[in-house]
């Protein structure tokens, strides 16, 4: 296989418009495996763009992206099997039951029935969910659907993860259990590609930061790294500072009195 050499994922020069606007200005990244990257940036930055771009499911840029060596571009979509992806907002199949859910789309990769419900009923039971694997989703609540989309990511072992908001909704003992499940998938030399706004688990499941704003890469490193370059304590004011933004107090203070003003 190629990605023994090859960075698991390559971005060269990528920019997409919508539009008149462009939303990205020239991203340059490469991803090894096993790293963890939290790709972070404020709220329009283009890091969904960035994501769906990989993900085949926005055309229209311009620039170069290899995912595992193979330029996306060349019209092989084989790659995808390869790839699980926890989208923001999802879809679930709703009128479905958890086994109709997961061996439909363990079946779409190709997995055998027997299989993958057997995977998919461990997996549900280590999340503490096993009751309901057989129970319509309509009767789930949020961190439980949220729980039934990580498992979809992952039923087919793949090499790259990419995860938007994935402890959306999760418990904290939850929480505990998919932060520890990603260091060990990075272990054993997945690549993770974690979009999230809660800073705290950023700076804590990363090995790397990427900070977009405004469709480029404003800062490219370590959380160590970014520390020292940025002279402060925690990712969230790193996040503050490099984003130029620093009137909260005004803002809620503000906001505070117009709520008291009616
Ligand atoms: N389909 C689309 N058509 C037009 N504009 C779009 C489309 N998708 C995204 N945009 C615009 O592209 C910019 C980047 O959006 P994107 O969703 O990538 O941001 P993001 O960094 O993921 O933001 P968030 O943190 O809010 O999820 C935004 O200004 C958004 O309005």
């Amino acid at each position: 296989m190629k990605f023994n050499k090859e960075p698991m994922i390559k971005l060269k020069d990528l920019k997409m418009s919508y539009g008149d606007k462009q939303v990205l200005k020239g991203i340059n990244l490469e991803v090894a495996k096993g790293e963890v990257i939290g790709y972070i940036g404020p709220n329009g930055a283009g890091k969904s763009t960035t994501v769906k771009i990989m993900l085949g499911l926005v055309a229209g840029y311009t620039g170069e992206v290899k995912i595992f060596g193979q330029d996306i571009s060349n019209g092989d979509v084989e790659y995808k099997r390869k790839i699980g992806y926890v989208p923001e907002t999802a879809e679930l199949y709703d009128s479905l039951t958890a086994a109709e859910y997961l061996t439909f789309i363990g079946e779409l990769y190709g997995l055998e029935y027997n299989i993958v419900d057997k995977k998919a009923r461990k997996l549900m039971s280590m999340f503490g969910i096993e009751d309901v694997y057989n129970s319509r989703m309509t009767s789930y609540s949020k961190g439980m659907r949220q729980k039934v989309l990580l498992i979809s990511s992952l039923l087919h072992n793949p090499d790259i993860l990419f995860f938007d908001e994935p402890l959306s909704g999760l418990d904290a003992n939850s929480v505990m259990i998919v932060k520890e499940i990603l260091k060990e998938l990075a272990i054993q030399g997945k690549a993770i590609f974690y979009s999230s706004h809660i800073m705290e688990v950023v700076e804590k499941i990363s090995n790397r930061i990427i900070l977009i704003k405004e469709g480029q890469i404003v800062a490219d490193g370590s959380f160590e790294e970014l520390k020292h370059k940025c002279r402060e304590g925690s990712l969230e004011e790193i996040f503050n500072q490099l984003t130029g933004f620093n009137e909260y107090k005004e803002i809620a203070e503000n906001f505070v009195s117009v709520v008291e003003g009616v």
